[in-house]
C-alpha cells in the first residue's frame, strides 16, 4: 500500500505533532495568551504514537519523519519516541523542527536516540526584535541550543526565519551572516495564513522575490538546482561554499511535488498544511482497527488532497487548526 492521492503525488514525508503546547508566542502563529491545549485523553499516548508511526513506515511507504509541534521538546518522552522510529527495519530518516529552547540539554540525548538533524526556528539574532517577535526573552537559550545541536552532530543544523515587514526584514543580511559564520543553513520563509488569531496579509507578507532583492544587495547570490520537493529553493551566496534558503510557499508554491501527510497530536491525518476535513485515527485505534484497516483509512484520507493551497482563490478559507496544532 502507499499513500497515493487523485493528482499522483505519492507521501513518503510524514510530519508527526507531538504537542501543541509552546513555550514561545510567535506573533505569526499564536496570540500572546496561547491556545486552549489539547486534552490529554484527546492526545494520542506514547504508545500509540509509536503505532501510527510504525503502520506508516512499515506497511504505507513513509521514508522521512519528521518531529515538530507546537514545541516537540516539551514532549518528554521525544528521545524514546525517536529511538523507537528509529529501530523500525527500514530506519526511516528522522529529524525534529523546534524552536531550540532546551535544546541545550537534550541535543546529546537525541543524536544517540537516532534523530539525524534539526531545524531551528530563528527570526533575529538582535535580542529585542526576538522578545518583539516571540513575546518571550529566551534568544540566549535558542543560540545555545542550536551550538549544542551542531556539537551533537544534528546536522546540517538548518535555520527557519520567518520575515515580517518593519520588524526583522532590515536584519536578513545580518542574520545570514552569522548563520555562515556558525556553519548554520539558513532559510527564509514567506509567511502563510496559519496563525490562530487569522491577522495574515498579502501586504504585510515578505514575498521570496523581496527577500532575494534585500539579500542581493549584500551577497552576490547564485540558484542551485535540484530542488526536488523539498520546499527550499537554494542559493550560494558569494563563491560558496555557503547557501541560502528560500521557500516560497505563498508566491512559489511546491504542491505539484508534495510528498507530505502531517499526524496531529491527537491523531488526526491531515493530508495537506491547508486541508479543511481531517481524517480521524485516534478513534479508528481506540475502537480496536487492525493495523491493515488503519493503513486503509489513512490511505483513503489521501484521496481529498487538493492539488494546491489555494491561498490565491477568492474562496480560500483559513484552516480552523492553526500551524501550531497542525505540525508545520
Ligand atoms: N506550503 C507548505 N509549507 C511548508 C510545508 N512544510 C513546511 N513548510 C514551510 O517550510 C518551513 C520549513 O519547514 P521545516 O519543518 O523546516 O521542513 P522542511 O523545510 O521541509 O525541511 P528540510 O527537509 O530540512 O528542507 C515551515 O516553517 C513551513 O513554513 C508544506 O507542506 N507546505
Ligand atoms: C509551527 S512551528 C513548530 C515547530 C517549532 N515550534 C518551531 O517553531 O520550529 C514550525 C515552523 O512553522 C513556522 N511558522 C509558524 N507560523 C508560520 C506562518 N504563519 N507562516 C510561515 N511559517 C510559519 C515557524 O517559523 C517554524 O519554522
Ligand atoms: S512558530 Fe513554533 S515556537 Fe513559535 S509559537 Fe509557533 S509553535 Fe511556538
Ligand atoms: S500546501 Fe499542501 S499540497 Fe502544498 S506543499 Fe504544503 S502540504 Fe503539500
Amino acid at each position: 500500500m502507499e499513500l497515493i492521492d487523485r493528482h499522483g503525488r505519492v507521501a513518503t514525508d510524514l510530519r508527526v505533532s507531538l504537542t501543541d503546547r509552546c513555550n514561545l508566542r510567535c506573533q505569526y502563529c499564536m496570540p500572546a495568551e496561547g491556545l486552549d491545549w489539547l486534552p490529554t485523553e484527546d492526545t494520542l499516548t506514547d504508545d500509540e504514537l509509536n503505532r501510527l508511526i510504525r503502520i506508516g513506515v512499515e506497511v504505507l511507504g513513509i521514508r522521512d519523519v519528521r518531529f515538530t509541534g507546537g514545541e516537540p521538546l516539551l514532549r518528554r518522552s521525544l528521545p524514546s519516541i525517536v529511538a523507537t522510529t528509529k529501530a523500525l527495519p527500514s530506519r526511516p530518516r528522522t529529524a525534529m523542527t523546534s524552536n531550540g529552547l532546551g535544546l541545550k540539554h537534550t541535543a546529546g540525548a537525541l543524536a544517540a536516540a537516532g534523530l539525524d538533524r534539526v531545524n531551528i526556528s530563528l527570526d533575529t539574532t538582535d535580542p529585542a526584535t526576538f522578545e518583539r517577535i516571540t513575546r518571550r526573552n529566551r534568544l540566549h537559550d535558542v543560540i545555545d541550543g542550536l551550538a549544542a545541536a551542531h556539537e551533537a552532530g544534528l546536522r546540517p543544523v538548518k535555520i527557519n526565519a520567518v520575515l515580517l515587514r518593519g520588524i526583522n526584514d532590515h536584519e536578513a543580511p545580518d542574520l545570514l551572516r552569522w548563520s555562515m559564520k556558525h556553519e548554520y543553513e539558513l532559510r527564509f520563509i514567506e509567511q502563510m495564513p496559519l496563525d490562530a488569531q487569522h491577522g495574515w496579509s498579502r501586504e504585510a507578507m515578505v514575498t521570496a522575490d523581496e527577500t532575494l532583492a534585500l539579500l542581493g544587495d549584500h551577497f552576490r547570490l547564485t540558484p542551485l538546482d535540484g530542488r526536488g520537493s523539498a520546499p527550499a529553493e537554494k542559493f550560494l551566496v558569494d563563491d560558496g561554499p555557503h547557501t541560502v534558503g528560500i521557500i516560497g510557499s505563498v508566491t512559489k508554491p511546491f504542491c505539484g511535488d508534495c510528498n507530505r501527510v502531517r499526524l496531529t497530536a491527537d491523531g488526526q491525518i491531515m493530508n495537506c498544511l491547508f486541508a479543511r476535513e481531517e481524517s480521524d485515527l485516534r478513534a479508528s485505534m481506540r475502537a480496536g482497527a487492525s493495523d491493515v484497516q488503519i493503513a486503509e483509512r489513512w490511505a483513503a484520507a489521501m484521496m481529498t488532497k487538493l492539488p494546491g493551497h489555494g491561498i490565491d482563490d477568492p474562496t480560500f478559507l483559513q484552516s480552523d487548526r492553526p500551524m501550531s496544532a497542525i505540525g508545520g
